[in-house]
């Protein structure tokens, strides 16, 4: 085996980066468009480069975010993307090399949390990282959905320019879906890469309320030839605004079918319907994969239902610091020296953590071990089902 090294890449190194994961993710390397947009997600001091022999050989990126947590909190976070490793290179460490250095890194940066989309379901648990939320695809069928009368109606919705979408969208964006778990802050250098990846037939419309002011938008783009609409980002600040914005897409002429994508999987499109069926799931996945890189600061930072407290042993193989016992109570989480009632390791407790699954389910799996079974009863009260955590941001 050859001599690996781990090391941040400087700015003349991130093409090479770029295209080896393109390659890797079997994407044709960038045009110069396809580059301005990645690129713009390369922050300074935050792009790796895994060396075999002195060559490069693996690349992982992330970029400064945060990460809302059940009671509102933001934590910061490191939104992990640009992960990959050349074919001929693979299965000796390089990644596991990466990721190591890229957590000590978001330690070192305050970052309580890191979180990505994964390529494949079994690449990240090994190194603590749990999936969190999940998503839905919907497909309506539009010459068949009505909206129910008893649908709230309200404000208006107007098509803008993409230039002016790209000067509404970020402010709009703060604004929005805050109280929700899973919403990650959208650096800067995504809303470039964003402008970068818009094109001629993507379109924006955006939705006012009664007295005139910005509440929300959507992205969509015809798909090819056919008479589909593909939804790629709809945020709204209300129930109404959310409505308003699926009724504009259900209104357009000569359209047969709107898809819609990594949408909330508690989004009730069905229950706005006259016909429930006009709507269909086409599929439901993970969505963001957390890492708690701090256990302590995370679990401090969230709030709890109401239940007996539980001691929780957090296994963590990865980060061994984390290691240790954690009293949990309706009132917050600290470290203790008390015998466990239930263990777990980093990434099932990452299940656990935005409320999108209970500890009886993680149980169910030999993910959670129970010491004591009135413990699994107060963990499912402590740590309730939330209104399902949603990021709906890709990265
Ligand atoms: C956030 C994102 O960007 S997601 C995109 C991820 N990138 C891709 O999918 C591109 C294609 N794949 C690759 O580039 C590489 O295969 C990677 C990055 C997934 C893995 O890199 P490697 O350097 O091979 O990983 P590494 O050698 O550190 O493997 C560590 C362990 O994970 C396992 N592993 C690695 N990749 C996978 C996988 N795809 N599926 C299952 N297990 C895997 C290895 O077998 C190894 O197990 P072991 O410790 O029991 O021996």
């Amino acid at each position: 085996m050859g001599e690996t090294e781990v090391r941040v890449l400087s700015e003349s190194e991130y093409r090479d980066a770029n295209d080896l994961f393109r390659r890797a993710v079997l994407f044709p390397l960038a045009d110069d468009e396809q580059w301005a947009a990645s690129s713009q997600c390369m922050e300074p001091g935050r792009v790796l480069g895994a060396f075999l022999d002195g060559e490069l050989a693996g690349t992982a990126w992330s970029m400064t975010s945060s990460l809302a947590v059940p009671g509102g909190a933001e934590l910061p976070a490191a939104a992990v993307t640009g992960v990959a490793v050349r074919a001929d290179s693979t299965r000796r460490g390089l990644l596991t090399g990466m990721i190591r250095f890229q957590l000590d890194d978001a330690a070192r940066r305050g970052e309580v949390v890191a979180m990505l989309h994964a390529s494949e379901g079994g690449i990240y648990e090994r190194f603590g990282y749990g999936v969190a939320s999940r998503v839905r695809n919907v497909e309506i069928d539009r010459t068949r959905a009505r909206l129910r009368r008893s649908v709230p109606r309200g404000g208006q919705v107007r098509l803008v320019s993409l230039e002016q979408a790209l000067r509404l969208m970020p402010a709009l964006y703060r604004t929005c879906g805050r109280d929700r778990a899973g919403r990650i802050h959208r650096p800067d250098g995504w809303w470039q890469g964003r402008s970068a990846l818009m094109n001629k037939s993507q379109a924006v419309a955006v939705h006012a309320d009664d007295s005139g002011a910005d509440d929300g938008f959507v992205v969509y783009q015809p798909r090819g030839e056919s008479s589909t609409v593909d939804v790629w980002d709809l945020v709204a600040a209300n129930d109404v605004a959310a409505i308003e914005l699926w009724r504009f897409l259900l209104d357009i002429d000569l359209v047969t079918t709107v898809a819609g994508f990594e949408r909330p999987v508690d989004e009730p499109v069905e229950w706005w319907l006259t016909d429930r069926r006009a709507c269909r799931t086409t599929g439901v996945s993970d969505d963001l994969w957390v890492r708690l890189v701090d256990v302590l600061a995370a679990l401090r930072a969230r709030t709890y239902g109401r239940g007996e407290p539980v001691v929780l042993e957090v296994v963590d193989e990865f980060r061994p610091a984390n290691t240790g016992c954690y009293r949990i109570s309706p009132d917050g989480a600290t470290t203790c020296d008390d015998a466990p009632q239930l263990t777990l390791d980093a990434a099932a407790l990452a299940a656990l953590y935005l409320g999108d699954q209970t500890a009886s389910a993680l149980a169910t799996a030999g993910l959670v071990q129970v010491h004591d079974p009135q413990a699994l009863t107060n963990a499912d009260l402590l740590f309730p089902l939330q209104r399902p955590p949603w990021c709906g941001t890709g990265f």
